[in-house]
């Protein structure tokens, strides 16, 4: 049998989008079939397989499935690409609760909710401060760490293009402190509203942006006092607006792009 696909971007972190509301898969999608769709050479390709459902309590629901086929809690960029499929307004229900989309003049602006900073909602390995952490790896120290729906280490330093991530970055991934992982920031501060940033990402490795990444890195600087509750950060494939409502809550805003649709047979994958 014949499944449609829509493949979607933010800022270059890629995505292969099942709308099983339309067409419900042939089977059961196992991890096995999530990884062998995103691989890069034998699949369709992309770094992160999105899977939506209906939902009673919003619009829709995402899951979400890294290139590795894990499956995660949240996605900046594949949040604002589906609220884009949705028409730009759009209630989706996540496993890191109802996120709403609303179109606006840079894209698509999404509420992510409330970050989260105890160490066990990280979640961490035993306890210690999550806005200095007296831990390092090589010349990467004194990280934060922020769960903004999924768990994230930020770095702050002079130049975040000189660091070696390709190789750091799955020595913190897999590090006993992170007993589910970590997504992994470095950032360097350009001023009172900029900052640069380069993310290793759980499961797929470097990508050319990470929404998630962006509200982890800018709210970890924000609480440092670093910037103003409002700032750029610019990825490799491009820049997001993040801000710190004094209700708590995060918003990020950035573009969103359809690329194609196709079909695949899922016998082929399965
Ligand atoms: N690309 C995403 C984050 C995807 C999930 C992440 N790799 C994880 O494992 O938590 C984004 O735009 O936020």
């Amino acid at each position: 049998m014949r499944v449609d696909f829509t493949k979607m971007h933010g800022l270059g972190n890629d995505f292969v989008v099942l709308d099983t509301r339309a067409q419900p898969l042939p089977g059961p999608l196992s991890r096995q079939i999530a990884a062998a769709l995103a691989h890069r050479h034998t699949g369709i390709g992309c770094d992160q397989l999105i899977v939506l459902e209906p939902s009673d309590i919003a619009d829709f629901a995402m899951r979400i499935f890294n290139a590795d086929g894990g499956e995660v809690e949240a996605c900046g960029n594949a949040t604002r690409a589906v609220g884009l499929l949705a028409g730009g307004a759009a209630r989706i229900a996540t496993a890191a609760g109802i996120l709403e989309t609303q179109a606006s003049a840079g894209g698509i602006s999404v509420d992510m909710g409330e970050p989260r900073f105890d160490w066990d909602a990280i979640p961490l390995a035993y306890a210690m401060d999550t806005l200095s952490m007296p831990v390092g790896w090589e010349n990467l120290e004194n990280p934060a760490a922020v769960n903004v729906g999924n768990p994230h280490a930020v770095f702050f330093v002079p130049d975040c293009d000189a660091v070696d991530l390709e190789r750091l970055g799955p020595l913190i991934e897999h590090d006993p402190l992170f007993p589910a992982r970590v997504n992994v920031n470095v950032a360097t501060v350009t001023d009172r509203r900029h900052i640069r940033l380069r993310v290793w990402e759980r499961g797929v490795g470097l990508t050319l942006a990470c929404g998630t990444g962006a509200c982890a890195t800018a709210i970890a600087a924000m609480r440092r006092k670093l910037v103003e509750r409002e700032v750029e950060v610019a990825l490799p494939g491009g820049t997001l607006t993040i801000s710190w409502g004094a209700d708590n809550r995060i918003t990020m805003t950035g573009p969103a792009t359809t690329s194609f649709r196709g079909s695949f047979e899922w016998a082929d994958y399965a």
